[in-house]
């Protein structure tokens, strides 16, 4: 097995309740996100985060990423750790917020421009588009891209404005094999840019999700004592999984493992019975 060693945390969730109307969607999620090395491996975090439909997972990536407040609770972000502010977190969801009179390349200086001056905003612009192999594509408007070329503008346009974390809903749907595989050595060539890149994956995909990943977050309900449901979704301590510690974090062909094929059809059954 790799070694690992742990740094600083990167996100944190504490005591995160949600209350709409007086029902409780969300309750007392506290989990975090440290930094994780690997030796040779500069390598950013990334969390799947698994639930059964209607369980909040919404509602707790719009927190996440400052864009709703919590009932109670809070987020921190980075490695400063400071409280999540709205645009601190780049959100890609599944209707991509491109602009779609405007071509490619202006799509993501309008993204670069919340955070550099024009010159390191068109600097930056061009370094994703390359990066991104969407160079070719940039005169284009967002109606004439690939589903994939909008989902790596989409992903590409979100890191230009935020802070190194980054949610990710639903990455996978919709999408065919071959263009699977291309989401993936994105989300690869996001966490490899730089060692504080932290990305959530929010997904029902879970094969491709848990394969990228070296964390996951289960979210489902929790009895008492008594064996009664407790009000609220959570993520409890024995659903935060740890893939470093079980020696399954990604690696290349992790998914041809036995021990990795039996860890998944595991999770499923855990989903299966966490709602
Ligand atoms: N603004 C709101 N007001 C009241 N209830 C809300 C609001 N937003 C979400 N909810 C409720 O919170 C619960 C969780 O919804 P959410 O969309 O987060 O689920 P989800 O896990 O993302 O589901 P799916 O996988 O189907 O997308 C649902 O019961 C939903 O009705």
């Amino acid at each position: 097995m790799t070694p690992y060693f742990y740094k600083a945390p990167v996100l944190t969730l504490d005591n995160v309740s949600m209350e709409y109307g007086g029902e409780t969607v969300l309750r007392d999620i506290s989990a975090q996100v440290l930094d994780v090395c690997r030796p040779n491996m500069n390598q950013g975090q990334v969390v799947g985060f698994y639930g059964r439909s209607g369980l909040g997972k919404s509602v707790l990536c719009r927190i996440m990423a400052g864009l709703i407040t919590p009932t109670s609770g809070t987020v921190k972000v980075g490695i400063e750790q400071e409280e999540v502010t709205p645009g601190a977190v780049g959100f890609v969801q599944q209707q991509y917020p491109l602009f779609n009179h405007r071509t490619l390349q202006d799509n993501l200086l309008v993204a670069a421009a919340r955070k550099y001056e024009p010159e390191e905003a068109k600097r930056q612009t061009d370094a994703y588009l390359e990066r991104f192999q969407l160079s070719q594509h940039r005169k284009k408007y967002p109606a004439h891209l690939s589903g994939g070329q909008r989902q790596r503008a989409a992903i590409a346009q979100q890191l230009l404005c935020s802070d190194h974390l980054i949610l990710l809903d639903e990455p996978f749907s919709g999408l065919d094999i071959a263009m699977i595989d291309e989401v993936k050595k994105i989300i690869l060539e996001v966490t490899t840019m730089d060692e504080l890149n932290t990305v959530v994956i929010v997904s029902h995909d879970i094969q491709t999700t848990t394969a990228l990943a070296d964390r996951l977050w289960l979210l489902g309900y929790e009895r008492d004592a008594s064996g009664r449901l407790l009000p609220g979704a959570t993520i409890s301590a024995q659903h935060q999984y740890n893939l470093a510690e079980m020696g399954l974090a990604w690696h290349e062909n992790v998914e041809a493992e036995p021990e990795f094929n039996r860890f998944v059809e595991l999770l499923k059954d855990e989903i299966r019975q966490s709602a």
